[in-house]
């Protein structure tokens, strides 16, 4: 069967449909793996649901499911117009909630669930974080750089919260931002819905107006936009190779 390999901001994914919905964690793991397999930060599979264009199953590298990946919706997105699967605009389900999508060539927004806080009093190492869930659990830290991101720190604080890790820095109207990621274990090239949390505490207090460019570790901006309560994440995708992988998926 084809599989398709998908980079999205710094976020890679490789990406299938299927019309029957099994568990995929040991293939997520096998295919994400960066020397024995394809490598990826996560697997998305895309399955048939009556009620919406399709339903996805995410997986972070590590074999781990996840609700919510926002620059995987980005790239499940165009994946499912490029197959046919759905029209330029659409909805899906994740396990978060219903993700509206809409392709544009290759750009391509999508809007998450709407963000919620959890806790807005988390003193860690010295500084005050936010937990808030866009679809998946967020720490934000807001900093003056994100020239250093103390890996050790956000590892115990992935466990200590179940939660991804993010540091944010505002220059010059633009948001800066670092994210060690659960299921990855390490900090990634980017995360959409880490980079949305940091927008919404940076809107709500003030240091960003409704939209704003972010930009991630990648150097790869992505737009994000606050209507009401919801947040936009807007840029571009690459569908990067098709691959064909011997072994059936049933
Ligand atoms: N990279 C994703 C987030 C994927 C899920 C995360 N690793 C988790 O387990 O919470 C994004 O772009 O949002």
């Amino acid at each position: 069967m084809t599989i398709a390999k998908y980079s999205a901001n710094g976020n890679d994914f490789v990406i299938f449909h299927t019309f029957v919905k099994k568990e995929q964690n040991t293939l997520a793991k096998e295919l994400c793996h960066r020397q024995n397999g394809v490598g990826a930060d996560g697997l998305i599979v895309l399955v048939p649901h009556e009620k919406y264009d399709f339903e996805w199953q995410f997986y972070n590298a590590d074999g781990s499911d996840a609700a919510m990946c926002g620059n995987g919706s980005r790239a499940a997105a165009h994946y499912a117009y490029k197959h046919g699967l759905a029209s330029k605009s659409m909805r899906f389900l994740t396990g978060a909630g219903v993700i509206e999508a809409e392709v544009d060539g290759d750009i391509v927004t999508s809007e998450l669930t709407p963000p919620k806080i959890i806790n807005q009093d988390i003193e860690e190492f010295g500084k005050k974080w936010w937990l808030i869930d866009t679809g998946v659990p967020h720490l934000v830290g807001l900093v003056d750089t994100v020239d250093t991101f103390d890996l050790q720190e956000a590892r115990e604080l992935r466990y200590k919260f179940n939660a991804n890790i993010n540091i944010a820095a505002v220059k010059d109207n633009t948001l800066y931002v670092r994210t060690y990621e659960r299921g990855v274990e390490d900090e990634t090239l980017a995360c959409g819905t880490g980079m949305a949390a940091c927008f919404y505490r940076t809107n709500l207090e003030e240091k960003a107006g409704e939209s704003m460019v972010v930009i991630p570790t990648s150097g790869e901006k992505l737009e994000l936009a606050k209507k009401g309560n919801t947040l936009t994440l807007k840029g571009e995708v690459r569908h990067t190779f098709d691959a064909i992988m011997e072994r059936e998926i049933d």
